[in-house]
């Protein structure tokens, strides 16, 4: 790839990620002190199990759809056949919000940005899953230590989308074209910023996958307590992606 072909990826990818997020940074960093007061906790854990489970699962697909959009603005995306397009999305819509959520997160204070203002870990205590929550403001913690830049987090959820390896896709190569760009992209602007060091620490595939089958397992245990809401009252985003 030549200067200017790795310059206008970049730039592609970077303009596809500041357009698809619906805070930037720095708003999100503005707010985030304003915490809610133990009152304001409490108040959350007393609501229903499934009241929280609807409110949280609308965020997610609200989240979900800014990713969908920044998927179709990645060079190369729209190009693949539909059934590839679905198969990146399926399996790595979740994957990139995990990594675009610690945007949202304090990790000074062990908050992320909920329903406006910045909520603990124990806020989302009436969805009964403290394992998947507990593993995702781990996940937050250890993404925060590497001060990500939006250029970084750009390439983390691009390369993540554009994966080669993902079960049933039908034209493989096309994928694994676009991800060598993508990488050998990413490896450049690293280079240039002296930000080679962040590769070995970045998370694992498997650690993002794990915490994507423990959401799928804590939805299904849901679905079987309130078999009714989730059919009714989840958006179809949500259950085409999940259900
Ligand atoms: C992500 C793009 S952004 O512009 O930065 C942005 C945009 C909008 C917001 C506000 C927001 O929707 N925050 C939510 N926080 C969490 C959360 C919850 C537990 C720990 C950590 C964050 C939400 C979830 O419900 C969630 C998110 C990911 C996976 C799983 C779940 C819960 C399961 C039960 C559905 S919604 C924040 C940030």
């Amino acid at each position: 790839m030549s200067v200017t072909e790795l310059d206008l990826l970049i730039q592609n990818v970077v303009l596809a990620q500041g357009e698809t997020c619906r805070f930037r940074q720095e708003n999100l960093q503005v707010l985030r002190w304003e915490t809610y007061s133990p009152e304001e906790v409490l108040s959350f854990q007393q609501k229903p199990i499934d009241h929280i489970w609807e409110r949280c699962v609308c965020h997610v697909t609200e989240a979900i759809q800014y990713i969908v959009e920044f998927a179709k603005r990645l060079s190369g995306f729209m190009e693949l056949n539909p059934n590839d397009q679905i198969v990146l999305l399926k399996a790595g819509a979740m994957e990139v919000l995990l990594i675009r959520m610690s945007r949202a997160f304090n990790c000074y204070n062990s908050t992320v940005f909920f329903e406006g203002k910045y909520a603990p870990l124990e806020i989302f205590q009436s969805l009964g899953c403290s394992d998947l929550i507990g593993s995702m403001f781990d996940l937050c913690h250890s993404l925060c230590a590497l001060n990500l830049s939006e250029h970084e987090m750009a390439f983390i959820s691009s390369m993540i989308l554009l994966d080669p390896s993902r079960p049933w896709l039908q034209d493989k190569q096309k994928v694994e074209i676009l991800h060598k760009k993508l990488d050998h992209a990413f490896r450049y602007l690293l280079r240039t910023s002296l930000r080679e060091s962040i590769l070995t620490k970045l998370p694992q595939k498997g650690r993002l996958l794990s915490i994507c089958q423990l959401h799928m397992e804590k939805l299904n245990i849901f679905r079987q307590m309130y078999p009714g809401i989730a059919c009714e009252r989840f958006p179809p985003l949500y259950k085409e992606l999940f259900i």
